[in-house]
């Protein structure tokens, strides 16, 4: 089983960083090598431009890929199917033009050119209002295009909207929302290993946010600290070695952000000796 991953730009690390989490360890794969090998013998990592991911999953130089929804949708490949959505690299592609432009609708675009990227998108996004403006494909710096009147209006990748206020473009309309997916060829979607890789993907990010709590209750006040607990289906109650039956422990996985009322509540209930760790992977 092979993953294509993006083999530089924003989306390398954080997707390293993931597979190192989710306990696929990657070996042998130093700075620019093609291949990488894991800690597990029937999984391989292929590195690959993000745009190219889609298609090497398609055609079967990879089995699953991970990269923006953005580059699954421009590619219009068939056959390849999402299995997570990895919840980072989050963007939006939108339709912009020059702020002080007459250009303030789609429909103004009608028989004007548009810089992009993201030709298919683009053309697609166009057709369904029935409209077919010249579409020109660029690979950078699409931001500069409507200022050296190569295009009129531009569609391009916005986080923080800084590239486009620096290039003085207002954002016309959204056309397409997107993160970073997990998604594999539709043939090999049924296989083991696809769905062990998918779990353990889907446990790094179900910890995410997450905290452990741990606790020691006096067996009388279990009930006070059950009361106060917001955790995720209820607290796993142990006896305590050597306790002599009088204090239990109390494990429970709550919400980062519950993680203080939680403590001061629990506290008031009679715990203590409370413990908090994070945690690296959930499995549901
Ligand atoms: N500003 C951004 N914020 C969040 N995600 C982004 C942003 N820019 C790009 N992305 C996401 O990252 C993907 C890859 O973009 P990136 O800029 O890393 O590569 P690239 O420039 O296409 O790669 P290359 O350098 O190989 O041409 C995009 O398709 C999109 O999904
Ligand atoms: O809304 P912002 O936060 O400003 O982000 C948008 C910019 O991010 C991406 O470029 P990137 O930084 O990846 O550079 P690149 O053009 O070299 O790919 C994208 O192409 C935009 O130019
Ligand atoms: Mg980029």
């Amino acid at each position: 089983m092979r993953i294509a991953v993006p083999n530089k730009g924003r989306l390398h690390e954080p997707t390293i960083d993931l597979l190192e989490r989710a306990g696929l360890h990657l070996e042998n794969g130093a700075d620019r090598q093609l291949y990488a090998d894991t800690v597990d013998p029937d999984v391989s990592v292929l590195f690959a431009r993000a745009a190219d991911i889609p298609e090497y999953v398609a055609d079967g130089a990879a089995d699953m890929g991970i990269t923006g929804y953005d580059q699954v949708q421009e590619a219009q490949v068939e056959d390849v199917a999402e299995l997570l959505d990895l919840e980072f690299g989050t963007c939006r592609l939108v339709l912009a033009a020059p702020e002080d432009d007459e250009i303030k609708t789609v429909e103004d675009l009608a028989d004007k050119t548009v810089a992009t990227e993201f030709p298919s998108i683009t053309r697609e996004f166009f057709a369904e209002r029935g409209l077919e403006p010249t579409v020109v494909e660029v690979s950078g710096a699409t931001e500069l295009t409507p200022h050296v009147e190569i295009s009129d209006a531009i569609v391009d990748i916005t986080s923080t909207g800084t590239t486009l206020k620096m290039n003085r473009l207002a954002v016309i309309e959204e056309v397409l929302s997107s993160s970073v997916r997990l998604f594999a060829r539709a043939d090999v979607c049924e296989e083991s290993k696809v769905e062990e890789v998918r779990t353990a993907l889907a446990s790094v990010k179900q910890a995410e946010g997450k905290r452990y709590l741990m606790m020691n209750v006096p067996e009388k006040r279990l009930d006070d600290v059950r009361d106060v607990i917001p955790g995720m289906g209820g607290p796993t109650v142990m006896d305590i070695a050597n306790g002599g039956g009088e204090k239990v422990a109390v494990h429970v996985v709550v919400d980062e952000g519950d993680v203080f009322e939680t403590i001061t509540d629990v506290k008031q209930a009679g715990a203590s000796d409370i413990l908090v760790t994070e945690i690296e992977r959930l499995v549901e």
